[in-house]
């Protein structure tokens, strides 16, 4: 079993962050635009200017054991080996890969091949499918066979964003965030945006984040005042899905809201966007609009109930097959 995230630059550096934006900002299920014009933009201006602005940002969230999206990623699939138990464990090896940067998803075919192992079962952890990421992550892996003679036999989970374990798993880290810091005013639910075009040709992440709101919020039996949900993270010029994050909690800052619970459901494992945007950049939004505590709830991250949620997935699509 493979668990896939995005990926993140392997040190905290220029020319490791340059390398990790070209590969991840070349690929066409994430940008677009005319691929010459693009090429011209990337490298002549984004890839001169953006490598350096990211520097102290990383620095920021970066540990000892490296960029935390990487070591959360190894961490659920050592969490998910040691959880199938002996029996499923025995037949089932947990292994993780990034679509951009390492560890890589043709390296990671190739060790699984090295060790006999004929049957993947692919686990992208985004809970809600979009083309520029699940859609990615499969294209990734394409590539990669394509370059193999011997192919495994694979499955691949394409979303999981209305999963009653996944929609448990974050009612109970909301629930056990109230319990420890106390309840806010309001809980936002930000998730990562996209530009609003690629959702009217037909990607259907905004519907999948949609519902994963309204689902939780059910759950915890909020009336329509006590949440609301918009997105954050956004890079360039043109239009993207809104309402947008920092516009979203400066204005509550500035009307009243003075207490905020924040929560990024689409986020499996904290990183530079949860890390440094929500809990830095725009925490400081909100308190320089005039609101008070703003309070951010941790990603699933490697928590026993998240092992669980990847357990029940696992066993789910395995089924049938070993
Ligand atoms: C420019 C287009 C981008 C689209 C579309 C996009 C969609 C998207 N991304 C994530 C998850 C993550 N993105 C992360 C960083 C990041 N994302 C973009 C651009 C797009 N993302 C950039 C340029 C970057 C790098 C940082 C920056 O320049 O601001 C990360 C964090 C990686 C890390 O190192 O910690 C994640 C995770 C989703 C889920 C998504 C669509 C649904
Ligand atoms: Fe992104």
């Amino acid at each position: 079993m493979l668990l896939v995230n995005l990926g993140t630059p392997d040190a905290p550096d220029a020319p490791s962050i340059r390398r990790y934006l070209k590969q991840f900002l070349s690929d066409p299920r994430v940008i677009e635009a005319p691929r010459l014009i693009w090429w011209a933009v990337l490298n002549l201006v984004i890839l001169r200017f953006r490598p350096r602005k990211l520097i102290p940002n990383y620095r920021k969230i970066w540990t000892p054991k490296g960029s935390p999206i990487k070591t959360i990623t190894q961490q659920q699939a050592c969490g998910l080996q040691n959880a199938l138990g002996q029996e499923l464990g025995a037949r089932v090896l947990v292994d993780f890969a990034m679509t951009y940067g390492a560890p890589s998803l043709p390296d990671k075919l190739a060790a699984l091949q090295r060790q006999g192992i004929e049957k993947v079962l692919v686990l992208p952890l985004y809970p809600q499918y979009s083309a520029t990421t699940t859609a990615a992550s499969f294209d990734a892996l394409a590539q990669a066979m394509a370059k193999m003679r011997d192919i495994p036999e694979l499955r691949f989970v394409k979303r999981y964003h209305n999963h009653p374990a996944y929609i448990a798993s974050l009612v109970d880290s909301v629930r056990a965030h109230w319990r420890v810091r106390g309840r806010q005013g309001k809980l936002l639910f930000s998730f990562h945006g996209l530009p609003k075009a690629y959702v009217e040709k037909g990607d259907p992440y905004r519907r999948d984040a949609e519902e994963t709101a309204l689902a939780v919020a059910r759950e915890l039996k909020l009336d329509e005042s006590q949440w609301l949900m918009s997105f954050q993270s956004r890079v360039g010029t043109a239009e993207w899905l809104k309402p947008y994050t920092d516009a979203t909690v400066t204005e509550l800052g500035a009307n009243g809201c003075e207490a905020l619970d924040v929560i990024c459901p689409g986020f499996s494992a904290d990183c530079l966007e949860t890390l440094e945007e929500i809990e830095e950049e725009n925490r400081g939004l909100y308190e320089q609009a005039g609101g008070k505590d703003f309070h951010y709830i941790p990603a699933l991250n490697a928590e026993p109930e998240h092992i669980e949620l990847l357990q029940e997935l696992c066993e789910q699509h395995l089924r049938g097959w070993i």
